[in-house]
C-alpha cells in the first residue's frame, strides 16, 4: 500500500472517530443538569482554590478544595482520579469562553483536589476569592498526537527509520543477518518457542512479530529480547498501549538490572515504578538542588508578592520577573533531561507517550536503535507510528487472535480502522515475519484445547505445571463436582430463561443467568475457592450490571466484568454468561469470534459457561465451544438449578447426584460421594448415547449402568408412582414423606407425579434434612406464602415452547409449571378479591400492590417514600400512606407499573420507571447510559470498552431490608386473614 494512501485514509478514519466521540459527550452533556453530573461524579462544583505552587517542568500544580464557609471540607463523592483530564471552569458555564484551563489531575483527596496545568504566558488566572467548576474532559492529545505521527510519515525522507517504513509497507523485502550469532539466553528457563522466537527478533534486520497467545508468556519473551539488545549495546524504546503493560514492563526489566526510565505523568504510573520516572530520577541527578531553589524562589514569588502587587504595572513586571525564572529552569532541566535519557538502555512510554512533544524532543532523531512495542494488537496503527519514526528495527508483540483496538465509530471500525499493525503485517508476509509461542503457562489443557484448536492451528501445548491443574488443588479448597472438573457447561434451553427484551439492540441482558451464576458463585465459593480468584465475564454491558447489582454486595473482590475489560488478565475460575437466549437464535456481537476467545482463556483451573446452547449454536464458532465442553466436560441443564431459582416450584435439593450436585451448593460440599441416588439425574442432555459416555461422572461409579437414560428415568418414574399410589389408597395416611436421600431428579419426579394427580407437594426441612412431602388435595388452598407469589415472574418471561424440544422432560416439567403457575394466579386473584372485602380497603390495596411488584419480580429498589418509610422506622403506617400516594405509572410504553413508590428515576431522560424497565438499556436510553460509560473508561486511561458505574443510588441492603419487609408485613396480613376467616367458620 502506498504510504500517502495508507496515511490519508487513516486521517481520515481517525477524524470519523473523534467525531463519533465528540458527539456522544456532547449528547451527553447537553442532556444533562450540572447538578446531576456532579452526583454522577463526573464534575465538581463551587470549588475554591486551596493553594498553588509549581511542580516539575514548571507546571502549576493548583489544589481545590470544597468551599469553606458553609462549613462543608469534604468533596462531594466523585469518580475523579490520577491522570484524569480535566478543564477548570468559571461557575456558571460549560463552554469554551468560561474554561480557564486544562490540566491533569495529580492527587485526590476527600477534601481537596490537585490538579498540574500545563505552564502559560501568565500564569493561570485564578484568584482565592472566586469559586470555579472542575470537569472531566475527552481526551483529544492522543489524536493530535496519532495525526502528527501520520504527517510525519508522510513527509520521512532519510531518517533512521527509513528503511523500516518501505518494509513495513511492501517497498522493501524484510531482511534478516545471513549468520545469526548463537544468542546466550539469560533467562536460562525458557522454552523452545520462546528461545526460537528470541534469535529470531535478534536476526531480524528491520521487524519481527512475536505472536504470544494467551499465557505464553510473551513478556518474559520480549524481556528476555530486551536484555540481549541491550548487551550488544542497542538504545531501545519500548511502548505498549496501556500504562499497565508499560510499568509491567519496567518492573520485569528493573528486576534484571536493565537501566531503565518511564516516561510519563507521574500521576499515572503505579507507586512502585515511580522510582523509575523521569521525574524521580530528575529528582536525585546533580542539577536537583540548582533547580530545587528556582522552584522555590518562583513559589515565594508568587505566593507572598501576588498578594501586595496592586498596581498594574508592578504586577506586569512581577509577571515578566516570574517568566524569566520559568524560563531559566526549563533550560536546566532540558540539560537534565538529555543526560538522563541517554544514560537510560531502555526508555519505556505508551505509544503516545512516545511523541515528540514529550521529553523524548531533547533526544537527537537517531538515538534509538530498535523500538519494541507489546500489545501491538491492541493498538491503533497510527498510535504505532509515533515511536516507529525514531528506530531503524522494531519488534512487535501481541496476539492478533483477541479482541483489536476499540473503536467506537463502527463505520471507521469497518473501513479498517481497527487493522492493527500486526495483523496487516502478518496479511502482507505471512509466517516469514512472525514466530509464535506455543507452550502456554495458565490453562488446564481442557480449557486450552478448544482456543488452540480454532484460533491456533492446534500448536499450543499445556506446561506440565498447569496441564492437570484444577481449583480442587489450590490450599483449602474441598473436593467437590465444581471444583474438580476444567469445563461446566450449564445449559438453558428449552429452560425459558430468556433474554431481555430491550431496545436497545446493542446490550443484553438475562435475568435466568444472572440467577445461575449466582448459584454457581455460591457453591464454588462454599467449597473454598476466594471471591477474587474468580471472575464473572459477559459480553454485554447491561448483563454486567445485572450481575452487579446481584453478585458484588455479597462479595466484593469478586471482579465482574465485559469480556473486554479482562483483556490481558487471568482469574483461577471463569464463569462466563452468554446471554443472548431468543426464539431467532441470534448471538447479534457474540459473534465476534475474539471475543470469545479471550473469555475463555481468561480460565486457569475451571471455566463455567451459562448459555442457551439452542441460541448460540447458530454460530459456527461457539457450537465449537459447546461440541468442545459437551466432549470433555460436564454438562447440567439450567432446570438443575431452576427450584432454587424459583423457590418451592421444585423442591429444595440437598442429596448430591452428579448433575445436581451445584443446585444445592450449600450442602452439596459435605454430601459428596455418600448416599448416592439410584438414578442418575441427568436432564436435558441434548445427545444421549455417545457424549453422555463420554462425560459421565467419573465420581459416581454407581451410574455405569447398562441402561440408557430414558429407561431408568421411565423404572424410576414407576417406582415412585407406585408410592404414591399405595398412599392413596390408603385413607390413613394423610401424608407421604419420602426420604431425604432423594436426588434432585428423583424429586422433579415427584413433583412432576403429584402435579399429574392433583396431589399438594412441599418439602420440609433444611439443609441435609430437607425432604418431599405430598398430601391430598386440599379443598380449599390456602393463602399463599408470599415468596411464591415471585412465581408469577416466571410465566410472564417464559417464552411458549421452543418449536423443536431439545430436551423433553424438562419440557413437561415445565409446562406443568406453567399450568400451575396459571392456576395458582387465578387463586391468588380470587383471593386478592375477597380479601377486598374481609380486608380493611387500605390493606387491601396494598396487598394488590404488593401482589403486582411481587409479581414482576421487581427488586423492590426504595425509590423514595417506601424506602423512606420503611428504612426510618417500623412505621407499617407510613408505608400505607406512602402507597395510596401512588397514582403514577411506569414510563415504558406498554408498561402499567406503579412507580411512585418503588420507581426508579432515570438520569438521562429524567423519566420514572418501574423496576423492570428502570435500567437505561431497557427503556431505550441504553446509547447514553453507553457513551457515559465509555466516557468513563476512556477518562481512566484504558483503552478498552467496560461497564458503567453502579447506580449509586440503588444501596442493595436497602433493597434487601425492603424486600425483607414486604414479606414479613405481606406474611403477617396473610395470617391475619386465615385467623379471621377461620374466626367466621366458627
Ligand atoms: N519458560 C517458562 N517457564 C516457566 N514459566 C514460564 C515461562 N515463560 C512464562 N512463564 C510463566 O507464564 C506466566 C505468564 O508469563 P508472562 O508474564 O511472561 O506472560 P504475559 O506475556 O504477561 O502473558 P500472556 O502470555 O498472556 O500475554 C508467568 O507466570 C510466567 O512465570
Ligand atoms: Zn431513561
Ligand atoms: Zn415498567
Amino acid at each position: 500500500m502506498e504510504i500517502e494512501q495508507f496515511v490519508s485514509k487513516t486521517l481520515e478514519l481517525l477524524q470519523e472517530e473523534r467525531e463519533a466521540e465528540i458527539e456522544e459527550t456532547r449528547v451527553w452533556q447537553e442532556n444533562i443538569a450540572l447538578k446531576d453530573l456532579q452526583s454522577k461524579g463526573v464534575c465538581l462544583l463551587k470549588l475554591q482554590i486551596g493553594s498553588q505552587s509549581t511542580g516539575l517542568y514548571g507546571r502549576t500544580v493548583v489544589t481545590l478544595e470544597p468551599r469553606k464557609h458553609i462549613g462543608i471540607s469534604v468533596l462531594p463523592s466523585n469518580s475523579f482520579g490520577p491522570g484524569d483530564i480535566v478543564g477548570l471552569y468559571e461557575t456558571g458555564g460549560f463552554s469554551t469562553a468560561s474554561q480557564i484551563g486544562t490540566g491533569i489531575v495529580t492527587r485526590v483527596s476527600q477534601a481537596s483536589i490537585s490538579v498540574a496545568f500545563e505552564d502559560s504566558q501568565d500564569g493561570l488566572g485564578v484568584d482565592s476569592d472566586s469559586l470555579y467548576n472542575l470537569f472531566k474532559l475527552a481526551n483529544d492529545v492522543t489524536y493530535k498526537r496519532m495525526k502528527h505521527a501520520l504527517n510525519a510519515l508522510n513527509g520521512y525522507s532519510n531518517g533512521p527509520a527509513a528503511n523500516l517504513i518501505n518494509v513495513l509497507f511492501g517497498y522493501s523485502q524484510p531482511g534478516s543477518q545471513s549468520q545469526p550469532a548463537e544468542v546466550a539466553f539469560l533467562n536460562s528457563d525458557l522454552d523452545d518457542s520462546q528461545r526460537e522466537a528470541v534469535s529470531f527478533a535478534l536476526s531480524q534486520r528491520e521487524v519481527a512479530v512475536i505472536h504470544g497467545p494467551p499465557g505464553t508468556g510473551k513478556t518474559t519473551t520480549v524481556v528476555e529480547i530486551i536484555l540481549q539488545a541491550v548487551k550488544q549495546g542497542q538504545k531501545i524504546l519500548c511502548c505498549a498501549s496501556s500504562n499497565v503493560a508499560v510499568d509491567n514492563l519496567v518492573e520485569r526489566l528493573a528486576r534484571c538490572h536493565a537501566k531503565v526510565l518511564r516516561l510519563g505523568h507521574p500521576a499515572r504510573l503505579l507507586e512502585s515504578i515511580q522510582k523509575h520516572s523521569l521525574d524521580a530520577v530528575l529528582a536525585h541527578s546533580d542539577n536537583t538542588n540548582i533547580i530545587a531553589d528556582i522552584r522555590k524562589d518562583i513559589d515565594k514569588a508568587f505566593v507572598s508578592e501576588m498578594k501586595k502587587v496592586h498596581d498594574k504595572g508592578e504586577r506586569f513586571n512581577f509577571k515578566r520577573e516570574v517568566g524569566e525564572l520559568r524560563k531559566e529552569l526549563r533550560t536546566r532541566e532540558a540539560a537534565a533531561i538529555t543526560q538522563i535519557l541517554k544514560s537510560a538502555d531502555v526508555v519505556l512510554a505508551t505509544n503516545t507517550g512516545a511523541c515528540d512533544d514529550g521529553p523524548l524532543k531533547y533526544l537527537p532523531a537517531d538515538h534509538f536503535d530498535w523500538v519494541v512495542i507489546d500489545e501491538c494488537a491492541q493498538a491503533l496503527e497510527s498510535s504505532c507510528w509515533i515511536a516507529l519514526l525514531r528506530a531503524r528495527k522494531c519488534i512487535l508483540a501481541g496476539d492478533y487472535k483477541q479482541l483489536p483496538p476499540t473503536i467506537k465509530s463502527q463505520t471507521a471500525a469497518v473501513k479498517g480502522l481497527s487493522v492493527s499493525l500486526m495483523e496487516r503485517l502478518i496479511q502482507k508476509y505471512g509466517d516469514s515475519v512472525v514466530r509464535m509461542l506455543t507452550v502456554q503457562y495458565r490453562m488446564n489443557s481442557a480449557i486450552m484445547e478448544w482456543a488452540s484448536k480454532e484460533m491456533y492451528q492446534g500448536r499450543l501445548t499445556a506446561h506440565s505445571s498447569v496441564e492437570r491443574h484444577l481449583l480442587k488443588d489450590l490450599p483449602g479448597v474441598s473436593c467437590v463436582e465444581e471444583t474438580s472438573t476444567p469445563l461446566l457447561l450449564i445449559d438453558t434451553a428449552g429452560c425459558g430463561l430468556s433474554e431481555m427484551e430491550v431496545t436497545d439492540e446493542q446490550s443484553k441482558g438475562n435475568q435466568g443467568e444472572v440467577d445461575i451464576v449466582e448459584l454457581h458463585i455460591k457453591a464454588l465459593t462454599e467449597a473454598g475457592i476466594k471471591a477474587r480468584d474468580i471472575a464473572v465475564i459477559a459480553p454485554y454491558n447491561l448483563q454486567v450490571e445485572l450481575l452487579r447489582q446481584k453478585l458484588s454486595t455479597r462479595h466484593p473482590e469478586l471482579e465482574i466484568k465485559s469480556v473486554d475489560g479482562f483483556q490481558g488478565r487471568e482469574k483461577e475460575a471463569v464463569v462466563l454468561s452468554l446471554v443472548r437466549s431468543n426464539r431467532k437464535g441470534e448471538v447479534g456481537f457474540l459473534a465476534e469470534d475474539r471475543r470469545i476467545n479471550v473469555a475463555v482463556t481468561r480460565a486457569r483451573r475451571h471455566l463455567a459457561v451459562v448459555c442457551d446452547t439452542q441460541t448460540v449454536q447458530n454460530h459456527a464458532f461457539l457450537k465449537s465451544l459447546i461440541d468442545h465442553m459437551t466432549e470433555c466436560g460436564e454438562v447440567r441443564t439450567a432446570f438443575e438449578y431452576l427450584q432454587d431459582i424459583v423457590p418451592q416450584n421444585y423442591t429444595r435439593d440437598h442429596k448430591d447426584t452428579k448433575a445436581s450436585a451445584s443446585a444445592s451448593s450449600s450442602s452439596s460440599t459435605k454430601q459428596k460421594a455418600k448416599n448416592q441416588a439410584p438414578v442418575k439425574a441427568k436432564q436435558g442432555q441434548k445427545k444421549p448415547g455417545k457424549e453422555d459416555a463420554a462425560r459421565s461422572d467419573k465420581h459416581t461409579k454407581s451410574c455405569s449402568s447398562a441402561l440408557t437414560e430414558e429407561e431408568r428415568t421411565k423404572n424410576r418414574s414407576a417406582e415412585i408412582r407406585e408410592q404414591v399410589e399405595r398412599f392413596l389408597k390408603d385413607q390413613n395416611q394423610s401424608e407421604l414423606q419420602f426420604p431425604s436421600s432423594f436426588s434432585s431428579h428423583d424429586r422433579l419426579l415427584v413433583h412432576q407425579i403429584s402435579e399429574e394427580l392433583g396431589l399438594s407437594h412441599e418439602s420440609k426441612g433444611e439443609g441435609k434434612d430437607r425432604c418431599i412431602i405430598i398430601s391430598r388435595p386440599l379443598k380449599s388452598k390456602p393463602v399463599e406464602e408470599p415468596t411464591q407469589l415471585e412465581a408469577v415472574q416466571e410465566e410472564e418471561t417464559v417464552p411458549e415452547p421452543q418449536e423443536k424440544p431439545l430436551c423433553q422432560p424438562p419440557l413437561d416439567l415445565k409446562s406443568l409449571h406453567l399450568e400451575r403457575m396459571k392456576r395458582e394466579q387465578q387463586k391468588r386473584e380470587e383471593n386478592a378479591q375477597k380479601n377486598v372485602k374481609t380486608l380493611c380497603g387500605v390493606s387491601a390495596t396494598i396487598y394488590l400492590f404488593i401482589v403486582s411488584l411481587t409479581g414482576k419480580n421487581c427488586t423492590k429498589a426504595g425509590a423514595c417514600d417506601i424506602a423512606a418509610a420503611a428504612g426510618a422506622d417500623d412505621n407499617f403506617d407510613a408505608l400505607i400512606t406512602a402507597v395510596m400516594k401512588a397514582d403514577s405509572v411506569c414510563s415504558f410504553v406498554k408498561c402499567k407499573a406503579s412507580v411512585l413508590t418503588l420507581g426508579q428515576l432515570c438520569l438521562f431522560c429524567n423519566r420514572q420507571y418501574c423496576l423492570s424497565h428502570h435500567i437505561p438499556e431497557v427503556h431505550g436510553c441504553g446509547d447514553k447510559a453507553k457513551s457515559h460509560a465509555r466516557m468513563r473508561i476512556s477518562k481512566e486511561g484504558v483503552l478498552y470498552a467496560g461497564s458503567g458505574k453502579k447506580d449509586k443510588s440503588m444501596d442493595p441492603n436497602k433493597k434487601a431490608y425492603l424486600q425483607r419487609k414486604l414479606d414479613s408485613k405481606l406474611k403477617d396480613m396473610a395470617s391475619q386473614r386465615k385467623t379471621k376467616s377461620k374466626d367466621k367458620d366458627n
